[in-house]
């Protein structure tokens, strides 16, 4: 069944919800994004980003709510609309008998409009590996193969479930290239990462979810709000005392100190909070925030267990 969708839109949900039985893993999300955009998803192990990503691939079924992605309902989408999507989920190829080469090769046939199985490993840093076969591959190549058959069908849509895991930092580096090569080229990204680095170099906007709940979307630069980025002047006086305040006026605090000090204080440092820090805050009011509003979600039980949808 073809959903309405706001043709600049390659995602919409609203109230999109996934119970395990009485725990609730995916609460109430609303998200956009847009065609074209680079969005990434982050949050805490278990927060509910697999379970959002593989809702809006079709492969689990909302409790409640609704999801549209590139105009049509996910679940039980038609094989054109899986033509146009392309998935690199948490869980690494594992195709033993093959070459690198065949399995790309093999891929690309399965797509309309495929990229050339070739030079999408070269992209992907396997032009050396083309005739290993897959169990030879190290973790951070397995992961390299992932992406190439998550690209190769040229997908208006692309899923990135925690790409990078396992790859040395020369190979984020080049797979950052890869990434925004693919998003010049007009592919919608949705990426979920732990990385907050690689949020900022890929991601334009970023959504942080905690506990199912999507918490804030915001461009990267502003995730928290204005208020979060306040710089924090920190020192200690004659006794040792450790004082730190939030300024927006870093430089004035400073110059009032050094004349009240007599001189340097002692251990002066002026902080910008990271996005780490911000995002770290946001997770530690949320955590708080829930202790307070006990009796929290029951963990998940082998009762409650649903194994694939
Ligand atoms: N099939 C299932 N049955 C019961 N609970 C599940 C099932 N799948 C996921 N969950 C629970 O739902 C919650 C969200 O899981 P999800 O995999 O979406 O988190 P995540 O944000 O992707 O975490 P990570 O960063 O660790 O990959 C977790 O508490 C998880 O244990």
């Amino acid at each position: 069944m073809n959903a309405t969708q706001h043709p600049e839109l390659a995602v919409s949900t609203r109230g999109l919800t996934k119970r395990y039985g009485d725990y609730t893993a995916v609460d109430h999300v609303d998200l956009e994004i847009r065609r074209g955009e680079i969005f990434a998803l982050l949050g805490p192990n278990g927060a509910g980003k697999s379970t959002t990503i593989e809702m809006l691939e079709g492969y689990r079924s909302p409790t409640s709510g609704t999801a549209t992605v590139l105009g049509e309902n996910p679940l039980g989408a038609s094989a054109a609309w899986r033509a146009r999507i392309g998935i690199v989920s948490q869980q690494a190829a594992d195709i033993e008998r093959f070459t690198v080469r065949e399995i790309v090769r093999h891929f690309a046939s399965l797509y309309p409009d495929a990229l050339n199985p070739e030079e999408t490993l070269e992209r992907c840093g396997l032009g050396e590996k083309m005739s290993a076969r897959v169990p030879s591959l190290s973790g951070g190549q397995k992961r390299r193969l992932d992406v190439a058959l998550g690209i190769i069908g040229k997908p208006e849509l692309l899923f990135l479930d925690e790409p990078t895991t396992g790859f040395d930092p020369a190979a984020r580096r080049e797979f950052w290239e890869l990434i925004r090569e693919l998003g010049d080229d007009g592919t919608t990204i949705l990426l979920t990462t732990h990385y907050l680095d690689e949020a900022e170099h890929l991601a334009q906007r970023v959504g942080v979810i905690a506990r199912g709940k999507l918490l804030e979307v915001a461009p990267i630069d502003e995730l928290g709000g204005v208020e979060a980025r306040v710089p924090i002047v920190s020192w200690r006086d004659a006794d040792g005392r450790q004082f730190a305040e939030r300024t927006r006026t870093p430089g004035a605090l400073v110059t009032k100190l050094v004349a009240e000090h007599d001189g340097e204080p002692r251990d002066l440092a002026v902080k910008r909070p990271s996005l780490e820090d911000i995002y770290l805050d946001m997770l530690e009011r949320i955590n708080t925030e829930a202790a307070a509003s006990a009796p929290a979600s029951p963990a998940p039980t082998s009762t409650t267990t649903e194994q694939n949808r």
